[in-house]
């Protein structure tokens, strides 16, 4: 019997395609066009980085061709100084300067954003401008062009190196796309604090995202210098760098049509305006009003698209796959008698905890117990405080007095991240769980730690979520929640506090979760605290139960016990309770 053949990977046949297109591109085309081809090539990579530092990090950064002209800046001097290696070790050369320069740059940016950012990189961007014209391009006294590499000499042969370069980043691009830190910059770009919830430090995140980028630049100006032979602090202008920007802005250089629709952008639209016979900066005006259309619409052109193909999808596949794994259950609900504490030291202890919002005392003099191996559940009215707690509880609230412990240890002081990675972990009252990407990559991320295929699988299966191929986008907002569970305790971590996990759930989708919420302890070795307005699931997976309200603690105890508490029926329940 034949073994059945190995389809090519995608990866290795666009290589393969975009050589022969290329190839007989270059072949055909004359020599302007052939430039033309090669400077919407150089401006793929540029558009290349922006797609990394604002496309998948959702950093502003209007510096990136200043980190090009450092790349071009060291290519140069790298060909006058006849360095060994030849230009393949000067490109890398000049893409690891402008990455130290990218860090540089990061550091002290990452105490901003927004506006506050914008400003900080246009000001390093025109600082560098201002440096650049003071100091001769090396090579330029005597016209000592930059060298290109062998067998990439004449033009059109030199374009089919700058699209092999392009489609080596894709390359590294699409594996990045793939791992952990890919995925944990999409989340840092949707929403820190559920990032920092997931034990990443956005800090680490946004340099590592500056520093990629920057070395992603600084490859494109080494390209540059390789085209042009000598280039000008004007190739690498500030006001370049804001045009470059707007245009990633508008098409969505993250994705990778979006890179080389702006790359052919940035490079043909100037000439196309000059043979026009206007003025070549209106080419600025016109993707300032792409990139306020972004605003306008939610999106870039490219993300739109994919969004819109991918709800297509999901319309004809109708319902989504979900597995279904049907586990033995651990621990019967409901007929299940309040677990023993599995040891004296709490997982979790508060101890006087009070938070100040101005006048108002949000937390007054808070304290609980969360026991190994148990379920609690913390109840009360709206505005009682819980939130607070749990904000407090994980790092996210900037001042409190009293104490938190994890495992018997002070966590007082340590970022959120670190309590994270510590194991105390939290879900948001708010979904933050970002559209952009696939099932199985947030089960991973959420979990803080690797999985295997398989366990991610598993974890799937037991929360009848879709499959890990599944785009979130297509998943509705009561999966949603489960998946961020799954996710949770995947992660095994010692706490778990769950903020209103069954908010817009079904009765089918509340009773999955009743009967998981009470299996974690046993299954994932973890303490759950339960903040819940749905008093029959916390009666049915809680071993105790603490009442808020006012930001005190009014009552503590077995579920019946407490729930049946007049003070806390008059605080809270009503006649619901009875
Ligand atoms: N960042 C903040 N700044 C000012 N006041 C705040 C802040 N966060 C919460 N509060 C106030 O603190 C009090 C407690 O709010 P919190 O959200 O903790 O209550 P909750 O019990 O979680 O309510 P709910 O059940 O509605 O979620 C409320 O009066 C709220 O308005």
């Amino acid at each position: 019997m034949n073994a059945p053949r190995r389809k090519p990977h995608p990866v290795v046949l666009g290589l393969i395609l975009a050589a022969v297109v290329a190839a007989s591109v270059a072949g055909f085309a004359n020599n302007n066009f052939t430039f033309m081809l090669t400077g919407a090539a150089v401006s793929t990579v540029f558009m290349q980085s922006y797609g990394l530092i604002t496309g998948r990090a959702g950093v502003i950064s209007l510096c990136q061709l200043s980190f090009a002209a450092i790349g071009a800046w060291v290519v140069g001097w790298a060909n006058v100084s006849d360095l060994p290696g030849g230009f393949y070790a000067w490109l890398v050369l000049g893409g690891l300067a402008a990455t130290v320069a990218g860090v540089l740059i990061g550091l002290p940016a990452l105490r901003l954003r927004g506006v506050n950012l914008a400003v900080a990189t246009f000001a390093f961007a025109t600082a560098l401008d201002v440096v650049f014209t003071g100091i001769p391009y090396p090579g330029q006294g005597n016209y000592d062009f930059v060298q290109r590499p062998a067998g990439f000499t004449t033009d059109s042969e030199y374009f089919v190196f700058t699209v092999i370069v392009v489609t080596v980043i894709f390359i590294g691009l699409r594996y990045l796309d793939r791992t952990r830190t890919g995925g944990a910059l999409v989340e840092i770009r949707h929403s820190e604090r559920a990032a920092a919830a997931h034990g990443i430090s956005v800090a680490k995140g946004k340099l590592t995202a500056f520093a990629l980028s920057a070395f992603v630049a600084g490859v494109g100006g080494g390209l540059m210098a390789g085209q042009l032979g000598i280039v000008t602090p004007g190739n690498f202008a500030a006001f370049a760098s804001v045009s470059f920007f707007a245009i990633a802005l508008f098409v969505g250089t993250n994705n990778i049509e979006g890179a080389i629709a702006g790359g052919v952008m940035g490079a043909v639209f100037p000439s196309l305006l000059d043979a026009l016979g206007v003025p070549q900066d209106l080419a600025a005006l016109f993707f300032g009003i792409g990139a306020v259309q972004v605003l306008r619409l939610g999106g870039s052109q490219t993300d739109l698209m994919r969004a819109k193909r991918r709800r297509k999808k999901a319309a004809k596949m109708g319902s989504l796959p979900i597995p279904h794994a049907n586990p033995k259950p651990l621990v019967p609900i409901r007929l299940r008698a309040p677990r023993e504490p599995a040891d004296a030291t709490p997982a979790l202890e508060v101890r006087n905890l009070s938070v100040r919002f101005g006048a108002l005392t949000a937390n007054d003099d808070v304290s609980l117990a969360v026991p190994k191996g148990c379920v609690v559940g913390l109840v009360g009215p709206n505005g009682a405080g819980k939130s607070t707690l749990i904000n407090t509880v994980t790092g996210f609230t900037g001042s409190y007095s009293g104490q938190v412990l994890l495992n018997g240890e002070p966590v007082d002081g340590v970022p959120a991240h670190r309590r994270a990675r510590m194991g105390l972990r939290r879900s948001f009252q708010q979904l933050r769980v970002p559209e952009q990407l696939t099932v199985g990559m947030f089960l991973r991320i959420a979990a803080g730690k690797s999985l295997s295929a398989e366990e991610v699988d598993e974890q799937l299966a037991l929360f009848e979520c879709p499959a890990a191929d599944v785009p979130i986008e297509t998943v509705d907002v009561a999966t949603r929640r489960l998946l961020e569970v799954a996710g949770l305790a995947a992660g095994r971590p010692a706490v778990l506090l769950l903020d209103e996990p069954a908010a817009g759930h079904s009765s089918a989708e509340t009773e999955l979760l009743q009967r998981r919420l009470s299996e974690i302890p046993e299954r994932f070795d973890t303490a759950v605290l339960l903040v819940e307005h749905d008093i029959e699931l916390v009666r049915s997976t809680c071993d105790s139960v603490v009442v808020m309200d006012f930001g005190r603690v009014i009552a503590f105890g077995p579920p019946d016990e407490v729930l049946a508490d007049p003070a806390v029926i008059a605080a809270y329940l009503g006649s619901a309770a009875h």
